[in-house]
C-alpha cells in the first residue's frame, strides 16, 4: 500500500524523489492509516500535522493513547518509512486528513528516529510472518515537502490549497479493495483445489455390504458442500477481471481530472470486496470440514489459509461498513432516478421497471435460462434497494436527519447493497462465458459451473425471491433440484476444474491436495518431521509425567 499511495499520491517531483527508493528497496514503507482509537471512522484519527512556516516543517504528534497507529503489516520492525494519514493543521485551520511520508528508522542501523517510538502489535491469529506493528509520534517533524501534494499543498507560507475532491485521499483503499476482490478468488480456488483432489482419494463409509468404499467426492452432499464453491472460484475469477477494468477506466479519468464515475467505483468495490470476502470466508470453513479430521491438521493448509484470509473480511474497509458505504450509493441513484436523471452502467438496472407479476403455480417460464434467472437476480436487487431506499426516505418523513433514517434502515440497507453485488457477480459470470473463446466441450463444462452457480444462489437465497413474488415456492424448488441434478455432471470433471488453476504444490501448501495424491504416505511422512517427535522420550517426561507416574504407581 505503500507505493500504490506514492504513485497515486505524489507529485511528479515527489514521485522522481521517493518511488526509485522503493523500487530499488533502498526503503522499506507501511501505511500507517488506522490508530488503536479508529479504523473504520478516519475522520475520528487523531494524529496532528501542524504546519511550522517558520521551519517549513510539519510536526507530526500522537496525542492520545488512542491516537497510537496500530495494525498497519511491517510497521513494528521492517518498515524503514510510513506514509502516515494525519489531521493537517496550518495556519490555525484543521483541513482533515492527509497523507505524509515520515521516516521511521536509520537507513543506517535501522533504529527508531528520535520522536519515534516504534514496535510490533504482538502475536495474531494469523498473518505470523507480518509485524504488524505500532507507531507512537512524539512532535516528531518533517519537511514540508513530504505532504503527498498531488491534490492538495501546503506552500512555504502555509496557505493551504484544496483538493478537488477530499475522498481522492481515500483512493489507495479502494484500489487495495479491488485487489482484495482478486485474493478472494485466489483463497476459494485454493481451498476448493485441496477439498476436491483430497475427496478424490479419500475413501470412506461402506454404502452396501462388501462393496469397497467409495470416494468421498462421490457423495451427493459432499458435491454440494464443494461444487458450488468451485463455481464461486470461477465466477470470481471473471468478477475480479471486471472490477479490475473498471477501477482502471475510472482511474484514468481521474487521472484526467474527470471524477464522475468515483462514486460508482467506491460502492462498486466497496460491495464486491465485502460480498467476496465474507463468501469466500465461510466457504474456506465448508472446504475444510469437508476433509473430515485431516482438514484440521495444519498439514491440510487450512489452517493458515484460514487465518491468513479472514482479516479480508475487516481489514481494507470493515465489510459492514462497506457494504453500507454501497448501499448509501445506490439510495442516492434511486433518487436520482425518480428525478428523471441517467444512471451509471451498473446501476442502470435501478431506472427500469423490473417489477414483475407474480408467477402463481406453475409458471411455464424456463426455469434452466440464465438469463431469464439473472433478470430474477435484478428484479431482487431493484426490489432490495427500492425497499432500503423507501425504508429510508420514510425515515425522514418520519422527522429523522438522513444521517438518522439511513442508520435506522441500516439492516436492510446491507441487505440490498448485498443483493446488488450478488446480481453484478452472476450477471458477470455470465456474460464473460459468452465472451469466451472456448471449445464448445470447455463451454459446456463452464456453462454448467455458471448454472450451478445462478441456481444454488437463488436457493441460499429464496426467501428474498419467494418474498417479492419473483418466484413461487414451487419454482425456487424446481430450481434448488435443478443445482442438485447438475452434481453428478460436474462431478465428471471437478479434478480438472482444479487443475486448471495450476496451483504448484510448494504454493498450495498442502498435503492433502497434492497434485499426486499421494497422501496418507505423505501426512505420515508430514507427522514424523513434527518437532515433537524430535524424540521418542519428550524431555518432558523427565520432568513432569516420569515423577508423576512413579509417584502413582509407588501407592499401587
Ligand atoms: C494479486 C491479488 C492478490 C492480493 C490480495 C490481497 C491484497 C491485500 C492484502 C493485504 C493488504 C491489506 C492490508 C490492510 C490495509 C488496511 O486495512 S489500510 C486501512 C483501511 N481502512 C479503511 O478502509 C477505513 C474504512 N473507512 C473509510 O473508508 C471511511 O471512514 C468511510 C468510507 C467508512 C466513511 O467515510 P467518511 O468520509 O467518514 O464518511 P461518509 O460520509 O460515509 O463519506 C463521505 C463521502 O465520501 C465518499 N467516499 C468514502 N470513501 C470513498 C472512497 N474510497 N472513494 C470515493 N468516495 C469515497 C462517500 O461515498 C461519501 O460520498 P457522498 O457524500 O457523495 O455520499
Ligand atoms: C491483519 C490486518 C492488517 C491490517 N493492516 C493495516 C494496514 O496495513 N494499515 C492500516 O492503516 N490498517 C490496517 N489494518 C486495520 C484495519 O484497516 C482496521 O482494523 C479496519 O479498517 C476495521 O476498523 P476497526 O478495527 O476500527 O473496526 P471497527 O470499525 O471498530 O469495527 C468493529 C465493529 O463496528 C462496526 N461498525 C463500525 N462502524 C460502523 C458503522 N458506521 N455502522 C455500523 N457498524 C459499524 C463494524 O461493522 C464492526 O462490526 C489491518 C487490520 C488487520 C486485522
Amino acid at each position: 500500500m505503500f507505493i500504490p499511495t506514492l504513485e497515486r499520491q505524489c507529485t511528479s517531483e515527489q514521485r522522481e524523489k521517493f518511488l526509485p527508493l522503493c523500487y530499488d528497496y533502498r526503503i522499506i514503507g507501511t501505511y500507517a492509516q488506522t490508530e488503536l482509537g479508529h479504523g473504520t471512522f478516519l475522520r475520528g484519527l487523531e494524529t496532528t500535522a501542524h504546519y511550522d512556516p517558520n521551519t517549513q516543517e510539519f510536526i507530526l504528534n500522537s496525542p492520545t493513547i488512542s491516537s497510537i497507529k496500530w495494525w498497519p503489516g511491517a510497521l513494528g520492525k521492517t518498515s524503514t518509512h510510513a506514509v502516515v494519514l494525519a489531521q493537517l493543521y496550518t495556519l490555525g485551520k484543521c483541513h482533515g486528513i492527509h497523507p505524509f511520508v515520515v521516516q521511521l528508522r536509520s537507513l543506517d542501523d535501522h533504529k527508531p528516529l528520535r520522536g519515534i517510538t516504534v514496535g510490533d502489535i504482538g502475536p495474531k491469529m494469523g498473518f505470523g510472518p507480518n509485524d504488524n506493528g505500532y507507531l507512537k509520534l512524539h512532535k516528531h517533524r518533517i519537511p514540508r515537502t513530504n505532504m503527498l501534494m498531488k491534490y492538495s499543498q501546503v506552500s512555504p507560507d502555509g496557505t493551504y490549497t484544496k483538493p478537488p475532491r477530499s475522498t481522492l485521499t481515500y483512493g489507495t483503499m479502494t484500489f487495495v479493495r479491488v485487489l482484495i476482490v482478486h485474493g478472494s478468488a485466489i483463497a476459494l480456488a485454493k481451498a476448493s483445489t485441496i477439498a476436491i483432489r483430497y475427496s478424490a482419494v479419500r475413501r470412506q463409509s461402506e454404502l452396501r455390504p462388501g462393496e469397497p468404499e467409495p470416494q468421498i467426492l462421490s457423495y451427493p452432499t459432499q458435491q454440494h458442500k464443494l461444487f458450488p464453491l468451485l463455481a464461486t472460484a470461477y465466477a470470481f475469477h471473471f468478477v475480479q477481471l471486471a472490477m479490475m477494468k473498471i477501477y482502471t477506466d475510472v482511474n484514468d479519468q481521474i487521472n484526467n481530472s474527470n471524477f464522475s464515475r468515483i462514486q460508482e467505483l467506491h460502492a462498486l468495490s466497496s460491495g464486491l470486496k465485502a460480498f467476496t470476502s465474507w463468501v469466500t470466508n465461510a466457504g474456506l470453513e465448508v472446504c475444510r470440514m469437508s476433509c473430515g479430521g485431516h482438514g484440521y491438521s495444519q498439514a491440510s493448509g487450512f489452517p493458515r489459509l484460514y487465518a491468513d484470509f479472514t482479516p479480508s473480511c475487516t481489514y481494507e474497509g470493515e465489510n459492514t461498513v462497506l457494504m453500507l458505504q454501497s448501499a448509501r450509493y445506490l439510495v442516492k441513484c434511486v433518487r436520482d432516478a425518480r428525478s428523471g436523471k441517467t444512471l451509471p452502467g451498473t446501476v442502470s438496472y435501478l431506472s427500469e421497471d423490473v417489477s414483475a407479476v407474480h408467477s402463481g403455480g406453475s409458471s411455464g417460464r424456463d426455469l434452466s435460462n440464465l438469463d431469464f434467472l439473472i433478470s430474477l437476480y435484478k428484479q431482487r436487487a431493484s426490489n432490495q434497494v427500492h425497499f432500503a431506499s423507501d425504508k429510508v426516505d420514510r425515515g425522514i418523513s418520519a422527522g429523522m436527519d438522513l444521517v438518522g433514517a439511513l442508520n435506522s434502515a441500516s439492516v436492510h440497507l446491507v441487505s440490498a447493497a448485498k443483493a446488488h453485488s450478488h446480481y453484478f457477480i452472476a450477471k458477470t459470470f455470465v456474460e464473460s462465458l459468452k465472451l469466451l473463446k472456448a471449445s464448445s466441450e470447455l463451454q459446456n463444462v463452464l456453462h454448467q459451473l455458471a448454472s450451478v452457480y445462478v441456481f444454488e444462489g437463488i436457493a441460499q437465497s429464496s426467501g428474498d425471491f419467494i418474498e417479492d413474488y419473483i418466484l413461487s415456492g414451487s419454482e425456487a424448488k424446481t430450481i434448488r433440484q435443478l443445482a442438485v441434478d447438475l452434481l453428478p455432471l460436474i462431478r465428471v470433471n471437478a479434478v480438472s476444474l482444479v487443475d486448471a488453476f495450476s496451483f504448484r504444490d510448494e504454493v498450495l501448501q498442502s498435503v492433502l491436495g497434492r497434485y499426486d495424491g499421494n497422501v496418507y504416505e505423505n501426512l505420515f511422512k508430514w507427522a514424523q518431521n513434527s518437532p515433537l517427535n524430535k524424540t521418542d522420550v519428550h524431555p518432558s517426561y523427565h520432568k513432569y509425567l516420569g515423577p508423576l507416574l512413579k509417584r502413582n504407581q509407588s501407592k499401587l
